[in-house]
């Protein structure tokens, strides 16, 4: 059955692709984004727009909602290290503005992106969903503090909602794909040097307790995600809140990382080691057998040359479009 969406963050990275897959199953999509770290051209034709902050959703949000994509979030682990404000701010004030515009609307339906950094150094891997949550970085701090208030809401006001613990998102979706200024993720910044528009990578410390002493990481594409997203809304029914990962269960050190991009666009990637940046665990790998479980939810695009190609390929058209 089709349905009217309002979509937090749509102009960003995952919501548009999410936006863009609502489109095609059907769905009605309306994005609210204030296009701070997001920008408007991502944005998919054929879902309405409204420029706009989280914490005026009440402006907005009716009962004709169906439900909630909540994506809209700052999400730069080691800025959120020097400047944990912003964080507390943005995601958690913003989060809560939303679930009192949600509340007095009636709209009882919430998906929202949670993250694998709600978990910070795990005792053992793959992550479960019942592993100690001691999130390393205020980032994280202020995911788990919104997973903390949407049980609450579940329970006291009869929502019905699911967190989707992203681990790293990466790849591309037809038009949709990873475009932020300035860019912090890995596989994009290696992209850049492929490009030839960074000089080398910076590999953020090589003395982990890894196998090449570099951080390790469990990249799942962002069309699996998005297939993810239809599922939870199916799933968020009132007065539970679930809780599922979402990864591919394999992990990849920033050096594999680094090889991968050399193999797949076929250019000499120069590396240099830097310190290791604030907040980082050493691994994190997802177990989603309770998204698969719980959700019906199998990732299909597992392959890390191919998540990187997709990337690739999006990098390079939007580097064609500039010139
Ligand atoms: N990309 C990843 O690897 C990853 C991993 C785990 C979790 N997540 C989570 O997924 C979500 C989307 O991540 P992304 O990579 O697409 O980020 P993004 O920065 O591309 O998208 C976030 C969007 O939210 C908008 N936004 C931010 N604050 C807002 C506000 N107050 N009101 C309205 N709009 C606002 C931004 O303009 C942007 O378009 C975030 O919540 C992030 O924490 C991402
Ligand atoms: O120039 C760079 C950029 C990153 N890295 C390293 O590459 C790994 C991946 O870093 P990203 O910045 O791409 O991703 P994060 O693991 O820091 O964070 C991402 O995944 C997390 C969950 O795993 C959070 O959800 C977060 O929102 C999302 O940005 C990290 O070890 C990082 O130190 C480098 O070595 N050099």
């Amino acid at each position: 059955m089709s349905g009217k969406y309002l979509i937090t963050g749509g102009a960003g990275y995952v919501g548009s692709v999410v936006a863009q897959h609502l489109l095609e199953a059907g769905h009605e999509a309306v994005v609210l984004d204030n296009l701070s770290t997001g920008v408007r051209e991502a944005v998919p034709a054929g879902a309405s727009f409204i420029e706009g902050d989280i914490r005026d959703a009440a402006a907005w949000l009716d009962a004709s909602f169906d439900g909630v994509l909540h994506f809209a979030a700052f999400s730069q682990v080691g800025e959120s290290v020097v400047k944990p404000e912003k964080y507390w701010d943005n995601n958690v004030g913003g989060t809560m503005a939303l679930l009192g515009a949600m509340r007095e609307a009636g709209v009882r339906r919430l998906v929202f992106s949670s993250t694998a950094a709600t978990y910070g150094e795990p005792e053992q891997v793959p992550i479960v969903e019942s592993a100690p949550t001691r999130p390393t970085n205020p980032y994280g701090a202020s995911k788990l503090a919104v997973d903390h208030m949407i049980t609450g809401e579940a329970a006291a006001h009869g929502l019905g909602a699911v967190s989707l613990r992203y681990f790293n998102v990466a790849g591309a979706y037809g038009h949709c794909g990873e475009r932020h200024d300035p860019e912090s993720h890995l596989i994009p910044l290696v992209l850049q040097v492929a490009q030839g528009r960074r000089d080398a990578i910076s590999v953020y410390g090589d003395d982990y307790p890894t196998p090449d002493g570099t951080c390790v990481r469990d990249y799942i594409h962002v069309a699996d995600l998005a297939e993810a997203h239809l599922l939870a809304l199916t799933a968020a029914t009132g007065g539970e809140h679930l809780i599922c990962n979402l990864g591919n269960g394999n992990g990849f050190s920033v050096r594999e990382v680094v090889e991968t991009v050399r193999r797949v666009t076929g250019h000499p990637i120069p590396e240099v080691v830097a310190p290791r940046r604030g907040g980082d665990p050493a691994v994190l790998v997802a177990s989603a057998a309770a998204a698969h479980e719980k959700l019906g939810w199998k990732p299909s695009r597992s392959d890390l040359a191919g998540i990187v190609a997709d990337a690739w390929e999006f990098a390079q058209r939007q580097q064609q479009s500039k010139q």
